[in-house]
């Protein structure tokens, strides 16, 4: 089974105590925010706070995947955020608001460069592309196979909603969106994570939402709290029923081809290859994660 992504923690930059102390929640993956969560006045500090973080040893010790998401390379900013998250050790890129692949392909030659120069491997640093206006979602087919360097898509509703001149409410608003960047994900082979949800408060509507983009086929989900980590962990660890039911179907499916049947039966229901291969899936789940508490 490929890496775990279930949760992306953002915390902003500038940050300094939250930069040190984050490995502590044990996230999938945590991201370094030099956009929209630090202020003009601090961004050149913040990247120097980044940069040093990342070469902590202690993420790696974790095995915590880092990510910064720089600021877009439109700005005064972007190209020294790429700079400071390559030459520190960054594992991948947020690329904020990709519109196009074009965008993708004007990162990569800058990231190539960079790699480079600060003698990494050219093409070992990942990139994740958060689709964030309408233009995004349209084009996510095309972002998602621009380049072997793309490990995932990321819906990222905030932007995306004021695009869309509407707001956040029961989740139809994002419905369509929420699809069209999964299949995306799904077609290029790669990773897809859902949009953070903000009120930290709300343990319900954030279990809600998880079940509903766990059931949809998301990967994770970006995060802006700790307190959202094991809740997700969890909700996407499978049930002992599930665990259960998956290891008799992959008995049963053993011991038909054993016997050399083509269709097999378990408890009055046909096993075929979709459902033994989902069984598959629950056991390595199980295996990375452990059991639903
Ligand atoms: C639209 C966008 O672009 S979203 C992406 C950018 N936004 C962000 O990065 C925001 C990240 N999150 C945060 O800054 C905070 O969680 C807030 C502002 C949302 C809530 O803050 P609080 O109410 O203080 O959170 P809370 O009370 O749960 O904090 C508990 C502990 O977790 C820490 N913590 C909170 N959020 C984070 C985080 N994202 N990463 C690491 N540590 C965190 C706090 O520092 C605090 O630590 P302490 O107990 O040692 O003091
Ligand atoms: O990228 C994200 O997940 C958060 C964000 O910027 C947005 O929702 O606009
Ligand atoms: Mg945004």
């Amino acid at each position: 089974m490929s890496r775990l992504r279930r949760s992306m923690l953002f915390l902003p930059g500038s940050n300094a105590a939250m930069l040190s102390t984050a490995f502590v929640y044990q996230p999938d993956s945590i991201m370094f925010d030099l956009e929209d969560a630090v202020s003009l006045r601090e961004k050149d500090s913040a990247r120097l706070l980044v940069f040093h973080t990342l070469q902590l040893p202690i993420y790696k010790e974790f095995g915590i995947e880092t990510i910064v998401r720089i600021n877009s390379l439109k700005t005064e900013f972007g190209l020294k955020d790429l700079e400071a998250a390559i030459w520190g050790g960054a594992d991948a890129i947020r690329l904020p608001k990709t519109d196009s692949a074009q965008e993708i392909h004007e990162l990569e030659v800058h990231m190539a460069r960079i790699e480079k120069a600060s003698g990494r491997e050219v093409g070992s640093t990942k990139i994740v592309a958060a689709i964030e206006s309408a233009l995004g979602v349209v084009n996510a087919l095309s972002i998602a196979q621009s380049s072997p360097r793309l490990m995932g898509i990321a819906m990222a509703a905030f932007d995306y909603l004021v695009d869309m001149q509407t707001q956040r409410g029961d989740g139809s608003e994002l419905f369509y969106a929420r699809c069209a960047v999964l299949h995306a994900a799904r077609v290029a082979g790669i990773d897809a994570f859902d949009a953070v949800f903000s009120d930290v408060d709300d343990e319900e509507g954030f279990l809600k939402e998880v079940e509903l983009i766990k059931h949809l086929g998301y990967n994770g989900k970006s995060l802006i709290n700790p307190r959202q980590i094991l809740p997700l962990h969890n909700a996407y660890s499978p049930t002992q029923a599930e665990v259960d039911y998956a290891q008799q179907v992959i008995a049963a499916a053993e011991e038909g081809e054993k016997k050399g049947l083509g269709v097999i039966s378990l408890n009055g229901k046909m096993i075929d290859n979709p459902i033994i291969n989902s069984a598959r899936r629950v056991i390595s789940r199980y295996e990375a994660s452990g059991v639903r508490q």
